[in-house]
C-alpha cells in the first residue's frame, strides 16, 4: 500500500511487527538516510482506543530519555495515524535471551535435560543482567517521575539500539494516565505472565507498583533464563502469580534473591518503591552510585543541527529555529531530532545532499 502522507519524506521497507491495531514498518528518513520505525494505525480500527492513542502520542512528545524510544514525527491523515519512532537496530531483549517456555510433554526427564541445556545457554551473568536492568530502571524511574506508568513491561518491549543501549517501548499501547501515578487505574491490560497480582484479580491498583512487579519478573528472567510464574493453563498461571511463590535456582546470589523478593511481593504495599530500587545495593554493586534518571535537557537547542538544516532548507538560522522551536513533531522536528541523535552518537551531522 502506498501511503501518500509519507511520500518524499520516508521510504517504507519491510514490516517488523504487528500488534493489535498497529503495524510497524521499517523505513528510511530520506533527508538523513537514517532508519526509523513507523507505527501505522488505521483510525477505523482504533474505535474507542482512539483517545488512548492520542494520549500516548501526547505522552511521548513530553518524554525525552536515553532509554525510551524517541518519537520523531506524528502524521495524521483522514484514515491513518503514523508515529515515526527511533529504530532500534539491536532488536528485542528476547532475541538476546531466549526465554525458556514451559512445554508440557510426557517425557518429563527429557524436558529436564532440554530445559537444563536451554537455560544454561540463555541466562545472563549477574553483571550483564545488572548492566541492562539499570537502564530499564532508569527509564521507568523517569517515566514515573513524569507521572506515567508503563504497565506492560516485558521482554518484547525492551529493545536495543545498534550499540546495545536499552530502549524501552510500549508496543501494546496501554493507556498512560497523565493525572499522576496515584490515580487508581481500573482498566486491566498487559500480558498476565508479567502482570502483578492486583492487576490480575482486577483490583484497583497503582501503575507505579504494577511496574515494580513487572520489573521483578524481567530481572528474574534475565538472571534465570525462564519465568518465575509460568504455566500453559491460564488458571494455574493466575494461581501461581497470586501465590507469589516461585523457584529460586541455586545459582542465584543472596543479593539477587533479596532484590527479586522485594519486587515480587504479592501485597503491593510491601513491594519496594522506585525510590528505594534506584539505590538498592544489588543495583549499585560495581557502579559509583544509584541509578540516575539521567539529565534531559528536553528539546535542547543545538546550533550545529540548526545550521545544517538552515543550509539545506536555504533559510536563515533564525527562521529555522523559529520553525523548530514550536515542536510540531512534523518533518522539521524529525530531521532535527535525528540529527541530534546522530550527534550524540558521535556520527557526522549532515543531510543527504539533494541528488
Ligand atoms: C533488527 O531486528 C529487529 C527486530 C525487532 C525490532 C527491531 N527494531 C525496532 N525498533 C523500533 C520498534 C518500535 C519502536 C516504538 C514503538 C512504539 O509503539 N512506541 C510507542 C511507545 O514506545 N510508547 C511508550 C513508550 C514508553 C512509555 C510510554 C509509551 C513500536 C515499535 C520496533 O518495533 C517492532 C516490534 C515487534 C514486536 N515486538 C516489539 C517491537 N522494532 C529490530
Amino acid at each position: 500500500v502506498r501511503y501518500t502522507a509519507l511520500k518524499g519524506h520516508y521510504e517504507l521497507e519491510k514490516t517488523i511487527g504487528c500488534g493489535g491495531f498497529a503495524k510497524v514498518k521499517l523505513a528510511t528518513h530520506i533527508l538523513t538516510g537514517e532508519k526509523v520505525a513507523i507505527k501505522i494505525m488505521e483510525k477505523a480500527h482504533l474505535g474507542d482506543d482512539l483517545p488512548r492513542v492520542k494520549l500516548e502520542m501526547k505522552a511521548l512528545q513530553n518524554l525525552s530519555h536515553r532509554h525510551i524510544c524517541k518519537l520523531y514525527q506524528v502524521i495524521e491523515t483522514e484514515a491513518h495515524y503514523f508515529m515515526v519512532m527511533e529504530y532500534c537496530a539491536g532488536g528485542e531483549l528476547f532475541d538476546h535471551i531466549g526465554i525458556f517456555y514451559f512445554i508440557y510433554i510426557d517425557y518429563f526427564y527429557l524436558l529436564l535435560i532440554i530445559g537444563y541445556i536451554l537455560v544454561e545457554k540463555n541466562r545472563l551473568s549477574e553483571s550483564e543482567a545488572r548492566h541492562f536492568f539499570r537502564q530499564i530502571v532508569s527509564a521507568v524511574a523517569y517515566l514515573h517521575e513524569q507521572g506515567y506508568a508503563h504497565r506492560d513491561l516485558k521482554p518484547e518491549n525492551v529493545l536495543f539500539d545498534k550499540d546495545q543501549t536499552v530502549k524501552l517501548i510500549d508496543f501494546g499501547l496501554c493507556a498512560k494516565p497523565k493525572e499522576g501515578m496515584e490515580s487508581l487505574l481500573a482498566t486491566s491490560c498487559g500480558s498476565p505472565t508479567y502482570a502483578a497480582p492486583e492487576l490480575v484479580i482486577g483490583k484497583k491498583y497503582f501503575g507505579s507498583q504494577v511496574d515494580i512487579w513487572s520489573m521483578g519478573v524481567l530481572l528474574y528472567a534475565l538472571l534465570c533464563g525462564f519465568l518465575p510464574f509460568d504455566d500453559s493453563s491460564i488458571d494455574n498461571l493466575y494461581r501461581k502469580i497470586l501465590s507469589g511463590k516461585y523457584d529460586e535456582p541455586e545459582w542465584l546470589s543472596r543479593g539477587s534473591k533479596r532484590l527479586i523478593s522485594s519486587m515480587l511481593q504479592v501485597d503491593p504495599n510491601n513491594r519496594i518503591t522506585i525510590e528505594k530500587l534506584v539505590c538498592h545495593p544489588w543495583l549499585t554493586m560495581g557502579y559509583d552510585g544509584p541509578v540516575t534518571k539521567g539529565i534531559h535537557n528536553f528539546h535542547e537547542k543545538d546550533n550545529e543541527c540548526i545550521s545544517v538544516m538552515s543550509d539545506s532548507y536555504r533559510i536563515s538560522k533564525h527562521e529555522m529555529w523559529k520553525k523548530l522551536s514550536c515542536w510540531n513533531y512534523d518533518y522539521y522536528t524529525a530531521t532535527y531530532l535525528i540529527l541530534l541523535t546522530r550527534k550524540k552518537r558521535g556520527l557526522p551531522v549532515k543531510l543527504v545532499t539533494s541528488s
